[in-house]
């Protein structure tokens, strides 16, 4: 499945049983070797409450907290699959619930929670929160903000994203001292208060062709920077998502489509 590009395998775990060890997930995402994909989700029960548990890996076999372009692709999976006919569909994460609803268009739109700022909880290194910081990064330093959407991310205003270095800095913010868990890094070129174009590069997986967390923290970057106005769409390499936010303490929604491109078979 993807989600603007941002591709997924994705395995149903209620009507047989998976466990995938880091090996095998490496072998899947592997786009020579393997399937290939950006991430690889488990559906599964719960007994949360909620409806389904999904579970995320990375391309490198990391187990991560939340994903945006997967959290739609989840949902068109359970419908298309006949697990569930509830609408919206209640799906826990490792960070939390969240909910996803197909629209008639057959887009889908999730409530991706509320935006966490306190370094602590991203995690982020610092002395105190603040809505920019200065980043040491191979001799010059950056302004970036940070902020998890379930999981982190860094976010830096560019003047064009084409140009930005998203594959060389990127990759050294990613492991930065700074982000304990390592981080998403995101480059925004704001076009106008409500279009913005966003390039990321994504903790385990690389540079990605859309992002669906990424949007929602660059979104709600720019909003808090007082740059942007609610709503904003959002131009990735993949396609457009539409992400609106009414500020603090409230959920960022995003907006965009999820397609199923095969279905198969694999021996591991
Ligand atoms: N592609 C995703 C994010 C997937 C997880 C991310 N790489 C991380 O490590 O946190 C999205 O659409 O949000």
């Amino acid at each position: 499945m993807h989600g603007l590009g941002n591709d997924f395998v994705v395995f149903d775990c209620i009507n047989q049983n998976v466990s995938l060890n880091r090996e095998q997930i490496r072998f899947i995402a592997d786009r020579h070797f393997g399937i290939g994909c950006d991430q690889i989700l488990l559906v599964e029960k719960t007994s949360t409450g909620a409806d389904f548990f999904y579970r995320i890996f990375n391309a490198d076999g990391g187990e991560v907290e939340q994903c945006g372009n997967g959290a739609r692709c989840f949902v068109r999976f359970v419908h298309d699959h006949g697990l569930t006919k509830k609408n919206p569909v209640r799906v826990t994460t490792l960070s939390g619930e969240i909910t996803p609803v197909l629209q008639e268009n057959g887009d889908v739109m999730v409530d991706m929670g509320i935006p966490l700022f306190e370094p602590e909880r991203i995690p982020f290194v610092a002395d105190k929160q603040a809505i920019t910081y200065l980043l040491d990064v191979e001799g010059k330093t950056v302004k970036i903000s940070v902020l998890s959407m379930g999981n982190p991310h860094a976010v830096r205003i560019v003047e064009n994203v084409e140009t930005a270095p998203v594959n060389s800095e990127g990759a050294f913010i990613e492991t930065h001292p700074r982000f304990p868990k390592r981080v998403n890094v995101g480059y925004m070129q704001i076009d106008d208060r409500h279009h913005i174009r966003l390039r990321v590069f994504e903790r385990g997986a690389g540079e990605t062709l859309a992002c669906g967390t990424g949007a929602c923290a660059a979104v709600v970057t720019g909003i808090r920077q007082n740059l942007l106005d609610t709503p904003v769409s959002v131009s990735t390499r993949g396609g457009k998502l539409s992400v609106s936010w009414d500020g603090e303490n409230t959920p960022v929604m995003m907006t965009g489509p999820a397609v199923s491109v095969f279905e198969g078979e694999i021996n591991l």
